[in-house]
């Protein structure tokens, strides 16, 4: 059993380069199955997810090579099957962007269902009513679903929530339906713009990404093309955090500030200094954290993948916080591991009441998702004694190098390999 061990090293001091988003990759990769030629995208992350995918397109025909120079080249020219293996996907969440992107093209697409962090129940009622009202029937099975159409017609589609899986998948869909369709309380996140951008630059006819109605006239064919990935901001603003609950001072570079408007909102408000350029962040730990109330929301909300360093940063805040999580009530497992290392922290229904400033100590903690993990990360650098962090494999599904990053900025984490399997089975609960 892997783990990884976080010993002190006092404030974190030092720059590092912000990673492509896993999330918008994630779509971009699936959605460069609707091109009709080859496709390059660069900053895509080596995190777990990513080499799942890999594994997909081999599978399905598509060609999917990175070169040393780290850009991934797609060729989806000669995709014979739009059959995607149960296990693979219900290895990561975003394997249902592949129901999306295949449909138009193939008719027919059998995707299993989607796994990925499981801290709630995750539906996906919107993205079957996005198909649903293309044109599609959607038959579900005991561990995969079938959607099918002949012909997808563009509609009007209103979702009943603000969700970016099913804002995506929509827009996916539609790319190459017959006629208009206009996506309605569409989600706005920086991923639905990345992945609009992506594909208008191969052809697509996608207007208004980034508000919440999005129109989209329908094309027969797609070019090849180049792209870029947009930063990780959910990454960034943990490392933010990192200075804060270390008393440190870190810079984030090439990232879109704009995108973490509410986390440096809310940073600011906890009394930590920041300094923001048109491409890098630095933010300054000095003084005491001041105790907040934060609600998750979606975007431009402060995003609920924030929520659990934000929770390891208020356990240092002198006073009573509270966390409201909104997006996913239920999305609180960190807390019994943050709690391990001393935090006084209280879940009831979607909030989690924090009474900060209480001494943290190293433990054994178990990461069950990849925020957890990072919430854990924090956690530990500001603890004093060893900790070790069970879970490993949710951080890489997020991550490519969560050693090496937070070590470039002076932490001491070692990735260590326990013989005793019977240590794991005490803590994980
Ligand atoms: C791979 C990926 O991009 N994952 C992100 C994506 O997940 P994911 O795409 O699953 O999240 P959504 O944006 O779709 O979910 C937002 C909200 O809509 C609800 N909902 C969603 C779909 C649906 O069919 N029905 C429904 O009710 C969800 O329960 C949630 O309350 O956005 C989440 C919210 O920002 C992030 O935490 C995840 O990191
Ligand atoms: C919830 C997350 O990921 P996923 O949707 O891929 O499970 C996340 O990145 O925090």
């Amino acid at each position: 059993m892997r783990y990884i061990q976080v010993e002190p090293a006092g404030p974190l001091q030092g720059s590092v380069q912000i990673p492509g988003s896993k999330n918008s990759s994630l779509a971009l990769l699936a959605a460069a199955c609707l091109a009709d030629d080859v496709v390059t995208l660069e900053g895509i992350p080596l995190i777990d997810d990513v080499k799942v995918i890999a594994q997909i397109s081999r599978d399905i025909g598509m060609s999917l090579v990175r070169k040393p120079t780290g850009e991934v080249v797609i060729d989806p020219r000669f995709i014979h099957s739009a059959t995607i293996d149960p296990g693979k996907a219900a290895s990561y969440r975003a394997s249902y962007y592949f129901a999306g992107a295949l449909l138009a093209k193939f008719g027919r697409v059998t995707v299993g269902f989607p796994g990925g962090d499981d801290f709630s129940s995750r539906p996906i009622d919107q993205h079957v009513k996005a198909f649903q009202a293309l044109g599609a029937t959607v038959i579900f099975h005991e561990d995969h679903y079938v959607v099918e159409s002949r012909q997808l017609k563009g509609a009007d589609i209103y979702f009943d929530t603000v969700t970016s899986g099913a804002t995506i998948n929509g827009m996916l869909a539609a790319v190459r339906a017959q006629g208009r369709t206009n996506l309605y309380n569409a989600a706005v996140d920086p991923e639905v713009v990345d992945t609009a951008t992506f594909l208008n630059a191969l052809g697509a006819k996608i207007y208004g990404a980034g508000t919440d109605r999005i129109r989209i006239e329908g094309v027969p064919y797609l070019n090849g093309g180049c792209h870029m990935v947009i930063p990780d901001r959910l990454i960034a603003g943990a490392f933010l955090m990192a200075a804060g609950i270390t008393g440190g001072r870190v810079t984030v570079g090439e990232v879109i500030p704009e995108h973490l408007g509410a986390c440096l909102a809310k940073l600011e408000e906890c009394g930590m200094e920041l300094e923001v350029d048109e491409t890098s962040i630095t933010a300054y730990g000095r003084g005491s954290i001041k105790a907040t109330r934060v609600r998750t929301s979606m975007y431009p909300g402060f995003a609920t993948d924030l929520q659990q360093p934000m929770t390891a940063l208020l356990t240092q805040a002198k006073g009573k916080s509270i966390i409201t999580e909104r997006v996913y009530p239920n999305r609180f497992n960190h807390v019994p591991q943050l709690r391990r290392m001393g935090a006084d922290i209280e879940v009831r229904q979607e909030s989690a009441f924090i009474r900060g400033g209480r001494p943290l100590f190293g433990a054994w903690v178990h990461a069950t998702d990849v925020r957890a993990g990072t919430s854990l990360v924090l956690a530990a650098l500001a603890a004093d004694g060893v900790t070790r962090i069970t879970g490993v494999e949710h951080l890489e599904r997020g991550y490519d190098d969560v050693i090496g990053s937070f070590a470039a900025l002076g932490a001491r984490l070692t990735l260590c390999e326990a013989e005793d399997e019977r240590v794991h089975a005490v803590f994980v609960r």
